[in-house]
């Protein structure tokens, strides 16, 4: 393990201002899964901690937060963002420490991410209009647009500081005031995203900090709290179902992302060299613990054996190991509890009559860490569990396919509907076929490639709701139609 002279940071609650202890003064382990060994304490919260933020958030509402210029809140904003790039390298370090994930990851991705999110949000928010209605000569509409109040945002542990930001950004540009949840697997940046906030000159109360856990803890209490308006929500699917059903005691707004088993649909027409470039990195790149990962791939038959040489090829090439080491390109997963259940499901592809055409194992040499090859599987069809759940690990399905019916046909054959790849130079099959793709995102002779203006989310069990651009002021503010009588 390579030295860092960044250090992990024990991690308090931030609530009115002021970093905190939980009253009861409980605490859980942080650990490092690149090494299992422990990283610090965090504080552990629970309704008392989630009372105290949502009492200081309700509060900071009426506070100078709302008496604020949208010129002098935006200047807060872009101050955020810029004091995250002051603090690129620790954030970077902390995110590795948290997560497992290879530093070039997160001082390239995660953390200048989560920078522009920030300045694109306050540049974003100038640009937002409300409409009017003219009513011939007998009236005239105009919308007003208000903050939603108080706003739970709760995150997931794979991308901490980049999700948590897509949240918090919109949700303090459009006037409203948060209490962050994030992962208890991954509590560091979001801790030092509360001091940058402080730092910044966002008022005391506008945005806290609660760590802790979901099901009876800080997670489940912030759902359940009548004085919280909003959830903006990140995590598994069946998370998503029990913090509905917790939220709906107070009829509170949701946005969800939630999970996805996301389709890339290669045709033998694509250019195979460039396909495998971003395929290795839509299969494995941050362990595969992306919720946009194309962890289902399709190949039109009359390249599937050309394709997988190549593809098996370069994944061997992939040095999984020591995040902090820049020739790393697959670190740890995040616990021994997901480790348990990645591995188990290359356990059960084999039951179901699959192939491990590569990987399957802990890498020789790596004793310690939550570490697993990138693993590419053959010979399961379309009814494997396999091929049907989530799995959120460096584990790809490759199956054959004959017709573009067919492989439609498939793909569409779950209940989720995030994301999809498909690889074409045949213009109008693209269009014909992306079009068809029951998803929220589609990429053609891509991944990952982000304009933040777009609407961001998934259909059916993937999500709720679109983020991004103006699709978050929509959940971030409540409109108000004044109808004046001429
Ligand atoms: N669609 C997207 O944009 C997107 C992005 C990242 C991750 N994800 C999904 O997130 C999952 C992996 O993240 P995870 O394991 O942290 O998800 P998770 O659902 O286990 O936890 C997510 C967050 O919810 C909290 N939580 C758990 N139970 C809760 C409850 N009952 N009430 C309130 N809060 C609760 C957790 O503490 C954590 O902060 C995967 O399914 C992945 O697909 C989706
Ligand atoms: N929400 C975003 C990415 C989500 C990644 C999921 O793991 C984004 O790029 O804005």
């Amino acid at each position: 393990m390579q030295q860092t002279k960044v250090k992990p940071i024990d991690c308090l609650h931030f609530i009115n201002g002021q970093f905190v202890p939980s009253l009861d003064g409980k605490t859980f382990d942080n650990i490092n899964p690149a090494t299992e060994e422990k990283l610090g304490t965090v504080a552990e919260g629970g309704a008392a901690e989630i009372e105290l933020a949502v009492q200081a958030a309700r509060k900071a509402l009426n506070g100078p937060w709302k008496k604020m210029t949208a010129n002098e809140r935006i200047a807060i904003l872009r101050k955020v963002g810029d004091l995250i790039l002051e603090r690129k390298e620790e954030l970077s370090v902390l995110e590795s420490l948290d997560t497992g994930k290879p530093t070039w990851l997160s001082g390239s991705i995660d953390i200048p991410r989560a920078a522009y999110n920030f300045h694109f949000f306050s540049d974003y928010i100038r640009t937002i209009t409300n409409e009017a209605t003219q009513m011939d000569d007998v009236a005239i509409n105009y919308a007003i647009r208000r903050p939603v109040g108080v706003i739970g945002l709760i995150n997931p542990w794979n991308l901490p500081l980049l999700l948590m930001t897509w949240k918090l950004a919109p949700a303090l540009a459009a006037g409203n005031t948060v209490v962050m949840k994030p992962a208890e697997l991954t509590p560091m940046t979001a801790t030092v995203m509360a001091e940058i906030c402080r730092d910044a000159g966002v008022p005391d109360g506008v945005v806290n900090l609660v760590h802790g856990f979901g099901p009876n803890s800080a997670g489940a209490a912030l759902t359940e709290h009548p004085d919280v308006n909003a959830i903006s929500f990140t995590g598994e699917t069946t998370t998503g179902k029990i913090i509905m059903a917790a939220a709906a005691k107070s009829l509170k707004r949701l946005s969800y992302e939630l999970g996805g088993k996301n389709p890339n649909v290669i045709f033998a027409d694509s250019n195979l060299d460039e396909v495998i470039e971003t395929t290795l990195k839509s299969s494995f790149i941050n362990q595969g613990e992306v919720c946009l990962c194309g962890s289902r791939i399709y190949v039109e038959r009359s390249a599937y054996e050309a394709f997988l040489d190549k593809f098996v090829a370069k994944t061997k090439e992939l040095v999984v190991g020591d995040p902090f080491d820049a020739k790393t390109k697959v670190g740890a997963l995040i616990s021994e509890e997901h480790y348990e259940r990645v591995t188990g499901y290359i356990k059960l592809a084999v039951e179901e009559g699959g192939t491990i055409l590569h990987g399957g194992k802990r890498p020789a040499g790596l004793e310690k860490g939550y570490y697993l090859e990138p693993t590419i599987i053959t010979g399961l069809t379309r009814d494997c569990r396999v091929v049907k759940e989530e799995i959120f690990g460096p584990v790809v399905t490759v199956i054959p396919f004959d017709t573009e019916e067919e492989v439609l046909e498939q793909i569409n054959d779950t209940h989720y509907g995030l994301s999809a790849s498909v690889w074409t130079n045949d213009l109008r099959r693209a269009h014909r076929v992306a079009g068809q793709i029951e998803a929220g995102i589609v990429w053609v002779n891509t991944w990952f490639l982000r304009d933040l203006r777009t609407p961001f989310g998934g259909m059916k069990q993937s999500g709720i709701g679109r983020e991004g651009g103006v699709h978050s002021f929509e959940f971030y503010s409540e409109l108000t139609n004044i109808c004046i009588k001429l």
